[in-house]
């Protein structure tokens, strides 16, 4: 089995993007060995502390996000990072060449139960017009170099693309590298399965209601064959699935609460996920726009996310069509 640096090398990833890859993979070993010793590690559990975006901190998302932030910023390779648990970004070199954005553990509140968690990151470079503090971060996902979740599953998992296809990595935890598992990962275009939080349900936007409401109407329904359901309670997780074998997730806007329409956050959860799925050959969109080509305004800011299997994305955006957006996004 092929271990991770020639994979990237036959890709021609450039020597110092390597280094920023490895280095945030010695840090998620790191939290893979913690997560699995659980209790014994003495670091499940809540911190009395708050994020900037007003979610309790569990000690493993404190830990994580120093793990990483720490040997990222040691490196030097790093001119900034910006992460779920920091309110502002965290100047690193001046002279480097890379920002990484991440979230440290999606999917928090699966630590305390021995569910699947996962860090999701993504990696740019510095933009070519001037530009200082947070608004090194404010690029399109496009113009991401590379990007990707470790999933602390079963078993410890890197998917990644630095933008020519999508392979998932699993780590051997006898060497302690990461080797190459699945190849080229595609997402089928049809599928049976769909993720969503069905307890938001009477908050969701027309279309989105009526689309659930059909899927779930099964045989007899619009859409003429049963639809299964599966939620995961975190990101990582559920989009893992829809990469291993097809399905839709979705965590639209809704109108619980005015002031945070949305949910995922637009740079290190969606941003990430968008550009594997489009890798791997799958659809990602606000409803209205496509989440890649979205001119983010904050670091935190929050999106509305539909991704997966292609052909059930757009019959979703279908729904979409002749609505006007409710312009829940914030
Ligand atoms: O089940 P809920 O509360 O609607 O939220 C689940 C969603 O929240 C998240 O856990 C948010 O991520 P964090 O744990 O990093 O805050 C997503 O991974 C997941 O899709
Ligand atoms: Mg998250
Ligand atoms: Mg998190």
């Amino acid at each position: 089995m092929q271990r991770l640096i020639p994979v990237l090398n036959k890709d021609h990833v450039s020597l110092h993007l390597i280094s920023v890859i490895n280095t945030l993979l010695t840090a998620a070993k790191e939290i893979s060995h913690r997560l699995h010793q659980g209790s014994l590690a003495g670091t499940l559990g809540s911190t009395l502390d708050e994020n900037i975006q007003g979610e309790t901190q569990k000690k493993l998302d404190i830990v994580s996000n120093q793990l990483i932030k720490n040997m990222l910023l040691e490196t030097q390779l790093v001119r900034a990072v910006a992460s779920e648990e920091e309110d502002d970004i965290v100047e690193g070199n001046p002279d480097a060449k890379y920002l990484v954005a991440y979230d440290p553990l999606d999917g928090s509140s699966n630590i305390d139960i021995n569910g699947s968690v996962g860090t999701i990151f993504t990696i740019l470079e510095v933009p070519d017009h001037p530009a200082e503090g947070k608004e090194l971060f404010l690029q399109t996902g496009d113009e991401q170099v590379a990007a990707g979740y470790i999933l602390y599953g079963p078993s410890t998992m890197l998917v990644m693309t630095t933008g020519s296809g999508v392979r998932m990595y699993t780590l051997d935890h006898t060497v302690g590298e990461f080797l190459l598992t699945v190849e080229d990962v595609s997402i089928v275009k049809d599928t049976q399965e769909f993720g969503i939080n069905m307890a938001n349900q009477r908050f969701w936007s027309k279309p989105m209601s009526q689309y659930i409401g059909d899927l779930i109407a099964g045989e007899e329904g619009p859409r003429g064959k049963r639809f299964n359901m599966r939620w995961n309670a975190a990101m990582v997780a559920d989009v893992h699935r829809l990469l291993c074998r097809g399905g839709i997730f979705t965590y639209p806007a809704d109108c619980r609460n005015p002031a945070k329409p949305c949910k995922l956050r637009l740079l290190y959860e969606a941003m990430p996920m968008s550009f594997l799925v489009e890798q791997a050959g799958g659809r990602s969109s606000t409803g209205y726009e496509r989440i890649m080509s979205l001119q983010p305004t904050d670091i935190h800011q929050r999106v509305s996310v539909i991704m997966g299997s292609a052909n059930e994305v757009s019959t979703c955006l279908q729904y979409h069509k002749d609505v006007p957006c409710e312009r829940f996004d914030g």
